[in-house]
């Protein structure tokens, strides 16, 4: 019952690996499938080519035939399609104008049939972590025949400077050349700087990931570039951390997550499986799997690559020492003091029409309320009225960071409240250190248009997952009485509703219902 959804979830989403074999066990599709199955998926493989190899050496590469490689391509489409791929090792042009073909004719009908869209991520392998090449004669591969039929390629920087043909000495270079990749290939481009050591900051793995387009994303995080910055482990054992990366990320996205969530996850994995790595033979040894990451520690530092407005870093907003509860949101001040006076001790007032009579007014009435109820009043929006009139707190969107002043809003000690919708968002939002991050929508709403999809019980709990402990942490979204136990039961800190209170014929009744049984709510078994 309560958790039929993350019973439902338990059903293994399908992802292939599109690689070659690694007979040394720590890359390629030997990695692929550990990291797969490792981030709860089912994995499906589809062998492009044999190498003999171990930590030390490539001896022998042996591309399958046409007829196998489509072979398994074909079957494996008839009953076990994938809600994502990941491209690994292709031995030669002929397989990349083979899978290319495959993809566009093939998959393209599966998808437009069903009505479905499978994540296509590219790691165009190259050189083994050995050093040796796997395209013998070193000719250059033209991966063009992929164009339009991508969601992420990941060149590592050795990679990236073949793929654009010149030699890459900066960072400068780094991004303008991820940047040609992407308008080349017309796909989103992960620049990964882990392999390289002189142009990137030696004690980071700093990625430039160029995002072009991404379906059910926020357009904030779009048509933009980032860097992702992780600690960078002092190992030799970095076998196979691009197979392991890219089929992190199609299993993330396989998951259900949006592109920017699957590259922070799957970076996370990357960091976490590197600290915990072990050496076997005389080589590089493998990664270890550690499982969905759940270490805050190991998440990247996100930050903008672009010109134009970004955000601060080193605030650090008022700490709230109590926890929030079930937390109404209301769009009136009449609700906003029938509630007060039902014992809501946390409130926000939410006025979304900016043209409202006596708007400056009736947000100064809700702060005096508020004081004189003892109870902590959140303006949404109006920032600069709740510096004014001296609110408790503020409850801002993503968006509304950039043209906040948020060091004014420290420096006054009011409260901060960050909306988020995604991993990526909580990650950006928790690197301004808010006294709260709020996560939604969890369930669909009618209060709101929203651009991104409900996030549902499984993306909730992984969040609680990650972030429990660091920032109090608020649901919210289409959440009412028959939701309250499930929702306690990921562990989330508090609740803010609209709807379940402001629709009621007695709101300040609704309160008090909804707040005991989310205080009552038994979540022990
Ligand atoms: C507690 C809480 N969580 C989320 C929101 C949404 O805020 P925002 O993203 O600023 O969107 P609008 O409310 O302004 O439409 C919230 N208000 N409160
Ligand atoms: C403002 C807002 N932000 C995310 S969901 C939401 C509306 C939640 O309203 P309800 O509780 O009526 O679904
Ligand atoms: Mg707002």
């Amino acid at each position: 019952m309560a958790n039929l959804e993350l019973t439902l979830s338990a059903l293994k989403p399908v992802v292939w690996s599109i690689a070659g074999s690694d007979s040394g066990g720590g890359a390629g599709i030997q990695a692929d499938l550990a990291t797969m199955n490792d981030l709860a998926c089912h994995a499906c493989t589809v062998i492009t080519t044999l190498t003999a190899q171990s930590s030390v050496a490539v001896n022998l590469v042996e591309p399958v035939s046409d007829e196998m490689l489509l072979a398994q391509l074909d079957t494996l489409l008839q009953d076990l399609p994938p809600k994502a791929i990941k491209i690994g090792l292709l031995a030669n042009q002929h397989q990349i104008d083979l899978l290319s073909r495959w993809l566009a004719l093939d998959l393209h009908d599966h998808m437009k049939r069903n009505g479905t869209e499978v994540a296509v991520i590219l790691d165009p392998v190259m050189i083994a972590s050995c050093g040796d090449r796997f395209d013998g004669d070193e000719s250059r591969l033209d991966f063009t025949p992929f164009t339009g039929l991508l969601t992420l390629i990941t060149p590592n920087a050795f990679e990236l400077g073949e793929l654009v043909g010149r030699t890459l000495d900066d960072m400068s270079q780094y991004h303008l050349a991820a940047k040609d990749l992407s308008q080349l290939l017309e796909t989103n481009v992960l620049a990964k700087g882990g392999d390289k050591g002189p142009a990137w900051r030696a004690n980071a793995a700093q990625d430039i990931f160029v995002c072009t387009r991404v379906t059910a994303c926020s357009e904030m995080h779009q048509h933009r570039s980032f860097l992702l910055s992780s600690q960078r482990i002092p190992s030799n054992n970095n076998h196979g951390t691009g197979c392991t990366l890219s089929s992190a990320i199609a299993s993330v996205m396989a998951s259900g997550f949006v592109l920017h969530d699957a590259i922070a996850v799957a970076k996370a994995y990357v960091t976490a499986g590197i600290k915990h790595s072990y050496p076997v033979g005389e080589g590089p040894g493998p990664l270890s799997r550690t499982g969905w990451p759940n270490d805050l520690n190991d998440f990247p530092i996100i930050s903008s690559l672009d010109d134009g407005p970004s955000l601060p870093s080193g605030i650090k907003f008022k700490a709230i020492d109590e926890r929030l509860g079930l937390y109404p949101v209301v769009s009136q001040l009449s609700q906003l003091e029938t509630l007060l006076r039902a014992g809501a001790k946390t409130i926000q007032l939410r006025i979304k029409d900016a043209g409202e009579p006596h708007l400056e007014d009736k947000i100064a009435q809700a702060i005096t309320l508020g004081r004189d109820y003892q109870a902590k009043v959140f303006i949404n929006d109006y920032w600069e009225l709740a510096l004014k009139y001296n609110a408790y707190g503020v409850h801002l969107g993503q968006e509304d960071l950039y043209d906040a002043d948020l060091n004014r809003i420290a420096d006054a000690n009011l409260a901060l409240g960050i909306s988020s919708h995604s991993y990526f968002e909580l990650l950006l939002a928790s690197q301004i250190m808010p006294s709260y991050i709020a996560l939604g929508h969890i369930f669909p709403t009618t209060t709101k248009v929203m651009p991104s999809a409900p996030q549902g019980l499984m993306k909730l709990q992984h969040y609680v997952n990650l972030f429990k402990g660091h920032y109090p942490l608020v649901a919210i979204g289409g959440i009412d009485a028959s939701r309250i136990e499930t929702v306690k039961l990921t562990g989330v800190d508090d609740v803010a509703v609209v709807r379940a209170v402001t629709e009621s014929e007695q709101p300040g009744v609704a309160y008090q219902a909804l707040s005991s049984a989310w205080e009552q709510a038994d979540v022990s078994q």
